[in-house]
């Protein structure tokens, strides 16, 4: 069996067409004429179309840097990143255009407070009027409801519990047909219990969308139960240093924290992450 049909089986059947972002041999250095901060380091990576793709690595590794490479919101220093075969940024093009192609959802207070659910979620395709205004509520209705979020559409974010809201935040970003979502550490700062209902509720929507996902994270457990593949950077500046397939079949539940696989992919991973963690601490690097 092929990558391709490996994913496609693991991901629960439809496979994605679009969304594979290739980086290839990509640099950056911020401040080259002064300080000279490398932060991405000759850093090669495939990932498929409908992938979910977890970045692990330690603090100030560079992680952001990548993801903001790809959103463009930032240039890169040499290399080249293409999306289904089109260069995004590369030789003669350092910045990628930002584009609805590519969003970064910003999980947890990115909602306008003023406006209703459905409201936010209809925002971004009523601002760029390329679709009808009846059109554009039904594709909300519909994609709200495929997210279990009918009942709330005419609440405001204020009035739901907060994992409710950040299904309303995927939800927004999936209005715009993205091929790839970026997530910068989403569930950071939230307790276990918490955690697992955000990836659940992630999960869900995913399964339903098939979007390629650039996830970055700290939480090595949350990148194994998430991820189709974990990318282990190493330590500044970045670049892959172990990548492994979690060859756990999606759909997932909760039940995987427990099995022995997982536990496995825990104890294959821990160290190598460990590693990376004291290097980027002897090199000084705070947490962000
Ligand atoms: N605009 C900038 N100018 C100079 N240095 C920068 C700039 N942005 C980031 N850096 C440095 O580049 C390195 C990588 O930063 P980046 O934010 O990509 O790391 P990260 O792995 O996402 O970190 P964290 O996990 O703490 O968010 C860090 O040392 C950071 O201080």
């Amino acid at each position: 069996m092929n990558t391709t049909q490996e994913r496609q089986r693991q991901s629960g059947g439809r496979a994605a067409t679009q969304g594979a972002i290739r980086i290839d041999d990509v640099v950056k250095v911020y401040d080259p004429d002064g300080a000279a901060v490398m932060a991405v380091d000759h850093c090669t990576l495939d990932i498929a179309a409908g992938e979910i793709c977890m970045i692990v690595g330690p603090s100030g590794c560079g992680k952001t840097t990548l993801l903001n490479a790809i959103a463009g919101f930032h240039s890169i220093s040499s290399g080249t990143i293409t999306m289904d075969g089109e260069v995004l940024c590369g030789p003669g093009k350092p910045k990628a255009e930002p584009g609805s192609d590519r969003i970064v959802v910003f999980q947890n207070g990115a909602l306008f407070p003023w406006k209703t659910n459905l409201e936010n979620v209809a925002f971004g395709p009523l601002m760029q009027g390329k679709m009808g205004k009846k059109e554009i509520y039904e594709k909300a209705r519909r994609m709200m409801a495929d997210a279990g979020l009918s009942g709330t559409e005419n609440n405001y974010p204020g009035e739901v519990s907060s994992g409710l809201r950040r299904r309303v935040e995927i939800v927004r970003a999936l209005m715009n047909d993205p091929k790839v979502l970026l997530f910068d550490e989403p569930y950071r700062a939230l307790d276990s219990l918490t955690k697992s209902v955000m990836h659940e509720a992630l999960l869900e929507i995913y399964y339903k969308n098939k979007v390629t996902i650039f996830f970055i994270t700290h939480d090595l457990e949350e990148a194994i139960f998430l991820g189709h593949r974990l990318v282990i950077m190493t330590s500044r500046p970045c670049r892959p240093k172990k990548i492994l397939d979690v060859d756990i079949p999606h759909p997932r539940d909760y039940s995987v924290l427990t099995s022995p696989r997982f536990r496995e992919l825990m104890e294959e991973t821990s160290a190598i992450v460990h590693e990376e963690a004291k290097k980027s601490f002897a090199a000084g690097e705070k947490e962000g």
